[in-house]
């Protein structure tokens, strides 16, 4: 592997139980690379994230995401590979019974943190990143739609991940917030964290030109310019 690359797949052939969704996938993402990832309802972009985060198996080729080999990648090691990843997911939203700060803070318990000093600083460090930190005693329905996905951004900084891996961002938000949710990513990406972002957004994708990745008819293409 390349040595800033923080994913890197290598012929990699990618299956749902016994269905090939994507063969022969090469992929290869710096640090600090920000990438979208397109494609059709049901052409991959889903089976190919859950490769990178672990939650599918490699079968046919090689692959290795922040310095993890996916090959021989054991079911305990699996939570040591998320927390090199940052994860934004539409189905995995803030817990509503409790404020942004405890939100974060239950992230940051659950990943070995301890120290109350440290985990105070943590949570104020990554709400400063997304220009939330005086929302932190706010209950998530306190704040919007937009600021919600903001906090979720903070909580996938909390480790300090090589890699954010954001799946429909934007989907719920208007316009002009999917806009800011995509300047944030690409502000995160320059200061050296990886960002691979699945969308069917194509006004975000020309707005911010940037490197596409499609998957079309079981394989992916790698920057694709768009006609
Ligand atoms: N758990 C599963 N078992 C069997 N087949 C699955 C499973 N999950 C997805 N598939 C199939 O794998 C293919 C790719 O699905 P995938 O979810 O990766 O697509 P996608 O591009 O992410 O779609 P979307 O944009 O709707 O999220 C589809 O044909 C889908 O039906």
């Amino acid at each position: 592997m390349a040595e800033h690359a923080v994913i890197h797949l290598k012929n990699v052939d990618i299956f749902q139980q016994k269905h090939l969704v994507l063969s022969n996938v090469n992929l290869h993402i710096d640090k600090g690379e920000f990438a979208f990832l397109i494609g059709q309802t049901g052409s991959g972009k889903s089976s190919l994230l859950k490769i990178i985060y672990g939650d599918l198996h490699i079968g046919n080729g090689e692959g290795m995401v922040a310095d993890f080999d996916l090959k021989t990648l054991a079911e305990k090691d699996v939570p040591y590979l998320r927390r090199k990843l940052g994860i934004v997911f539409q189905d995995f939203q803030l817990l509503t019974d409790r404020t942004i700060e405890k939100n974060l803070e239950f992230v940051l318990r659950a990943t070995g943190w301890s120290d109350k000093a440290l985990i105070a600083e943590r949570i104020k460090d990554v709400l400063d990143k997304v220009g939330l930190r005086s929302k932190i005693k706010k209950m998530p329905h306190e704040i919007s739609g937009g600021e919600q996905q903001r906090v979720v951004i903070a909580r996938a900084l909390l480790n300090d991940p090589e890699i954010i891996l954001a799946d429909e961002p934007t989907g719920n938000l208007d316009p002009d917030t999917s806009e800011e949710i995509v300047i944030l990513l690409r502000q995160i990406s320059q200061n050296g964290t990886a960002v691979l972002m699945a969308t069917h957004d194509y006004h975000i994708i020309r707005t911010f030109p940037s490197r596409i990745i499609k998957c079309e008819n079981g394989v992916i293409t790698d920057n694709v310019q768009l006609v």
